[in-house]
């Protein structure tokens, strides 16, 4: 699914309008429409409804929802936020019609808000959506206020009023949704970190935008499907033998850390690889010969920590590379010197960034079309602080552009943001996978794929998807509170089928 910015989801009503063709007020019926039977779906006949309209097209959305709601006998109540203005035509036109069926309409005008809400109330968010164009303030912001401090259930229509489409709204006033009915696509905003606590559950509604807009239009920001991963994956050929799977090498482990290598050694066997080896100090050789006893072990001369080179590297057909292996001086010498010499991409995570940033001039001798694994903190330990979600991937579309490798951005929306600056945002993953060793099962991961010839860019998206939909898998068998990363790795199999 295409992500689209303000702009292009004006365009596409636009296009629609024009091309279907169909008049902008009947476009408006239609989205109405869908969100009174998504709210009739819900079964909340007893509750009653307070509808907040702003005087834009969202207002309209509003004007039109309510007016559906009374004529099925729902108890509905309708403020409008006045502001002194005309409302937009399409606005107008649906507060005459609803005048056609109650003149009990509310105009909220004065900064003294006295509207009572109660528990058994449903607000409809209906006052700005796509057309926000500053911050909310004055009788808008305090209106916020008075419906978060309620304890109603909140649906917010397209997006949550005060949250800006496709730049940060930190520290302004917002809407708290419980649920976003969002027409047609995902928005920018509802896909990053900083608004998770605004959006509540994303319901997507087809309002049938005209689909010839999306095949002339080329777009830069999408979420992964099932059907992209479905074009990328490649069947096992029945006549293959190991060679044709690869051998993957995974560089990690420290005294204490030597789970991360199981992990990611494990996950790595666990998702394809035809060979694995795991180099680590000595302190992990029986640790590793015991818990995965297919893969082959190599041990540094070193009992704790990773100082030297696991020989010759260029029989491995990928490298891992970073997990659990500590910022040790020698260990920092050793990704340096890997980090420059080595040609082909690698798979960068944890510690082996961590060291990245300790020495900002290997960013550039990195090989091209590497992976790097980032989290938030290690993201910004590697590129410089950063205030808000939108400037992250801002700088993580330019820096994989200006250091032609995949990032790969971890978070609930794991973001992959690819050398052509193309950014594709996963859809699988829970906060089950919120502890420790989830990081290591994808580095494994990724390392397989590579190992197995899916080029850097695909090996990523789909290695995320399929450690998100793993997780998806442990937590519906096993709770998001118990299962750990190694269940993650266990799904993994069953992860796999599900994308035949
Ligand atoms: N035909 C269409 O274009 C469709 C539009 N739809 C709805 O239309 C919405 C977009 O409508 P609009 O473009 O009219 O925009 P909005 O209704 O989101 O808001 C625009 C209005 O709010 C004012 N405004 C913006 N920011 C403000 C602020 N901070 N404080 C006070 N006033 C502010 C603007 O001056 C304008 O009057 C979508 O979110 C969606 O809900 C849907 O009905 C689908 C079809
Ligand atoms: N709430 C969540 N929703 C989806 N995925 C998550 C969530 N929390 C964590 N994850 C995933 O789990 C992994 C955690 O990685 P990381 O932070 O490196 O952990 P660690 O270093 O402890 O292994 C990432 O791939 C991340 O996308
Ligand atoms: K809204």
């Amino acid at each position: 699914m295409q992500i689209l910015s303000r702009e292009q989801i004006q365009a596409w009503d636009q296009y629609t309008i024009y091309n279907e063709p169909i008049r902008s007020v009947d476009l408006m019926e239609r989205a109405a429409t869908c969100c009174f039977d998504w709210i009739r779906a819900q079964h909340w006949r007893g509750h009653s409804f307070k509808i907040f309209c702003g005087k834009g097209n969202n207002g309209g959305d509003g004007l039109a929802i309510a007016r559906m709601l009374l004529q099925a006998g729902f108890s509905t109540i309708i403020y409008i936020l006045e502001n002194g203005r005309p409302g937009s035509p399409d606005f107008q036109e649906n507060l005459q019609r609803l005048h056609e069926i109650t003149t009990d309409i509310h105009f909220i005008q004065s900064e003294n808000i006295v509207i009572s809400i109660t528990e058994t109330d449903i607000i409809i968010d209906a006052l700005f959506g796509s057309g926000l164009n500053k911050p909310l303030s004055g009788i808008a912001a305090l209106l916020v206020e008075h419906i978060n401090s309620a304890h109603a259930i909140v649906v917010s229509i397209d997006v949550p009023s005060g949250l800006f489409l496709d730049k940060s709204s930190k520290g302004h006033p917002i809407i708290v949704a419980d649920h976003t009915l969002t027409f047609q696509v995902y928005k920018l905003c509802l896909l990053v970190q900083e608004n998770a606590p605004y959006i509540g559950r994303i319901h997507i509604l087809d309002i049938q935008l005209h689909p010839g807009f999306l095949k002339d239009n080329i777009f830069h920001k999408e979420l992964t499907e099932p059907a992209l991963i479905r074009s990328i994956f490649k069947p096992r050929n029945e006549f293959s033998h190991k060679g044709n799977f690869g051998h993957a090498l995974l560089i990690t482990g420290s005294y204490g850390k030597i789970g991360a290598a199981v992990l990611a050694t494990r996950a790595c066997m666990r998702s394809g690889a035809g060979l694995t080896t795991v180099f680590v100090p000595r302190c992990g050789y029986s640790i590793l010969q015991s818990v995965a006893p297919e893969a082959m072990v190599m041990t540094d001369e070193n009992d704790e920590h990773l100082s030297s080179l696991p020989g010759d590297l260029d029989k491995y057909a990928a490298i891992g590379i970073g997990p659990g292996i500590g910022t040790e001086e020698a260990t920092q010498k050793m990704v340096s010197f890997i980090a420059r010499r080595y040609t082909m991409p690698l798979v960068i995570d944890a510690d082996a960034l961590n060291i990245l940033s300790l020495h900002k001039e290997l960013l550039t001798h990195i090989p091209a079309d590497s992976i790097l694994t980032p989290h938030p903190k290690e993201f910004d330990r590697l590129f410089g602080d950063h205030t808000n979600d939108f400037d992250r991937l801002s700088t993580a579309t330019a820096k994989a552009a200006e250091l032609k490798c995949i990032i790969v951005l971890k978070g609930h929306h794991t973001i992959i943001a690819t050398p052509g600056r193309q950014i594709f945002f996963n859809n699988t993953g829970n906060a089950g996978m919120a502890k420790g060793g989830s990081g290591d099962v994808l580095t494994g991961i990724l390392t397989a794929l590579r190992a197995q010839g899916y080029e850097s860019e695909k090996a990523a998206i789909l290695g995320v998807y399929i450690h998100g939909l793993a997780g998806d898998l442990a937590a519906s068998k096993l709770s998001m509170e118990s299962m750990l990363a190694s269940d993650i790795i266990e799904a993994i199999s069953l992860a796999f089928p599900q994308i035949y």
